[in-house]
């Protein structure tokens, strides 16, 4: 999937977040948004995902075939876990719950299989935001679609649960789905077969595999090249424009 030219406003802002932004996204790697907080790649995602309709971009793909994961939980605070796996899989009308469930269950490491036992009878409002974001992510993984979205899915997760959401992730490029993610943790990305696309001043002004990345500013830690990378672009504020 290719974008050639996107640009978005927001209403009431001067500069676009979004200028004429081009993006294409690998089939056969996990495609990684990266970017300073602000630099647009929610906006982004929602615009792919089809949560913000643009004149500029026609999906290739349609509504049912897409999962968008969103930052928040858009859901009431006294649903239990088993509340929120029920209901994400029962979006695949063609399978039984049970079914469902069943396989959910199989797909889990010993470790995930407790953490799901742990949280079966806990209302969301109980569970810790790293739980929430397993059991929602997980559950997602089990949806059979073609286009999966995920908006800083490993955001406060710990290092061992991490890497159960990002296995999940990395098998869906595996079954040949097209995934795209956000991130701000540039570490996890070392061993993964993955597409960087940074984003930077409403455009994608690097997109490459993360040694390449590195390489590219000398350096094996992925935060100093980010922060190189950033000062290459130019940081500098406008102080004409500033505080007006
Ligand atoms: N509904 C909105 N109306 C006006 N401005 C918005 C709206 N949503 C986002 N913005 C602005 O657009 C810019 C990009 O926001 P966005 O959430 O896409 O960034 P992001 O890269 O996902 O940030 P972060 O890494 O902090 O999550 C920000 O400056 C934000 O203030």
């Amino acid at each position: 999937m290719k974008i050639h030219s996107l640009t978005h406003y927001y209403k009431g802002r001067s500069s676009p977040v979004l200028n004429q932004l081009c993006i294409e996204f690998d089939p056969n790697k996990l495609n990684v948004i990266v970017g300073l907080n602000g630099a647009g790649k929610t906006t982004l995602l929602d615009i792919i995902s089809g949560v913000i309709p643009s004149a500029q971009f026609h999906s290739s793909f349609a509504e049912e075939d897409v999962v968008y994961q969103v930052q928040g939980v858009p859901l009431p605070s006294t649903m239990k876990g088993k509340d929120i796996v029920r209901l994400i899989l029962k979006c695949d009308t063609p399978f039984s719950f049970s079914k469902s469930l069943k396989t959910f269950i199989e797909s889990l490491m010993p470790r995930e299989k407790e953490l799901l036992n742990r949280l079966w009878d806990v209302r969301i409002g109980d569970m810790s935001v790293g739980e929430r974001r397993w059991l929602m992510i997980k559950s997602i993984c089990q949806l059979e679609r073609k286009l999966y979205i995920f908006d800083e899915p490993t955001a406060g997760i710990d290092p061992d649960t991490r890497n159960y959401v990002l296995n999940g992730i990395n098998r869906l490029v595996k079954k040949g789905k097209l995934v795209i993610m956000s991130t701000h943790i540039l570490h996890e990305l070392e061993f993964i077969d993955c597409k960087i696309h940074f984003l930077h001043k409403g455009k994608i002004l690097y997109e490459g595999d993360y040694v390449s990345f590195l390489k590219k500013h000398n350096t094996e830690n992925p935060d100093i090249a980010f922060q190189m990378f950033i000062q290459e672009q130019g940081g500098e504020l406008n102080e004409e424009t500033m505080f007006v």
